[in-house]
């Protein structure tokens, strides 16, 4: 478990982390959203004991951050972003380093680094150092030490920036394989990452929480939640969709508007009464379907006039 209770920083007079609260439990992938400059990082330093809080605290599993700072950092793996690491070293010495310092000696030391190593497929690099790595390998040495030790925590600051989508596609796979018995805590831009990694996302803007909420929640907030997406409708009266009960409105969702979206009142589903007007007057559509909600829109409404 980890508690975070009237958390805030400050850097001079500029108050970058605005009294956040929240706990997170095992099992839980928690998505930390925000505009640039929101406060994530920020966070992510006080959460790892990296920067001290100007006010408030930090508990993992019952240690206090500032005060047991060993026995809690002990318990997490930490990504910092861009993945920091020490250039000269070779990969290979470089997690030699990392194991050591974590406590471990002589078979289990070895036995850790392979592991690692396997799970972030480093074995080709191990004898390369890490400046001469392309960017997603130096991310892959950073999750690598930061899994190492098999943390009850794990901290990762975009881990999958600048990654290529197969490089991407591994990573998510592999923080989804590590995530059923820890805690994770990513921060992201990516929305579509939210949606395939997270359990609940929280969304910051200017240090301050705007939402705390899963993801299915979160698109729930949408104005196109419920919402029916008609493609290839060239011949479809708008006014007729407009005046059907429970309809918002109509929009073009693209120039030619052959692609509409028909938005639904909020708590209204008007699947069954479009679907009854395109048979009823014989139109013919591509496709049909019922829209979830839009994260990109929530995200943005909710951090208009947020923005640094
Ligand atoms: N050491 C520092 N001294 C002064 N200001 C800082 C320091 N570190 C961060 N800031 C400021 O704090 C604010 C929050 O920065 P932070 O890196 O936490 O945001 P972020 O949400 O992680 O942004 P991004 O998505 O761009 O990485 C920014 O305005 C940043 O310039």
């Amino acid at each position: 478990m980890i508690e975070i209770n009237h958390l805030s920083k400050h850097f001079a007079q500029h108050k970058v982390v605005d009294d956040l609260s929240f706990s997170v439990r095992p099992g839980e992938v928690l998505g930390f959203l925000g505009p640039n400059g929101a406060g994530k990082s920020t966070t992510m330093k006080m959460l790892t004991g990296f920067l001290p809080p100007s006010s408030g605290s930090v508990r993992i599993f019952g240690f206090d951050i500032q005060n047991q700072t060993q026995k809690a950092q002990r318990k997490i793996g930490y990504l910092p972003e861009g993945a920091p690491c020490y250039g000269d070293m070779r990969v290979g010495s470089f997690l030699d380093f990392i194991a050591s310092i974590r406590g471990f000696r002589g078979a289990e030391k070895k036995r850790r680094i392979r592991q690692a190593a396997a799970q972030l497929e480093l074995f080709d690099v191990l004898g390369q150092s890490i400046e001469t790595l392309s960017k997603g390998f130096k991310r892959r040495v950073g999750l690598a030490q930061a899994i190492l030790h098999d943390p009850k925590v794990l901290i990762l600051d975009e881990p999958t920036d600048g990654l290529d989508p197969n490089q991407k596609h591994q990573v998510r796979a592999l923080i989804q394989s590590l995530s059923h018995d820890k805690i994770v805590i990513i921060s992201t831009h990516i929305l579509e990452e939210v949606s395939a990694l997270c359990s609940r996302a929280l969304i910051i803007a200017k240090g301050r929480l705007l939402a705390d909420d899963t993801p299915e929640g979160l698109r729930a907030r949408s104005r196109y939640h419920q919402a029916v997406t008609l493609r290839g409708a060239q011949a479809v009266d708008q006014v007729a969709l407009e005046d059907l009960p429970g309809v918002a409105t109509v929009e073009a969702d693209d120039a030619k508007g052959s692609n509409l979206c028909v938005l639904a009142q909020p708590g209204i589903s008007i699947f069954a009464a479009v679907h009854g007007l395109l048979a009823q007057r014989g139109w013919q559509v591509q496709s049909l379907h019922v829209e979830q909600g839009r994260l990109d829109e929530v995200f943005r409404s909710l951090t208009k006039g947020e923005l640094q």
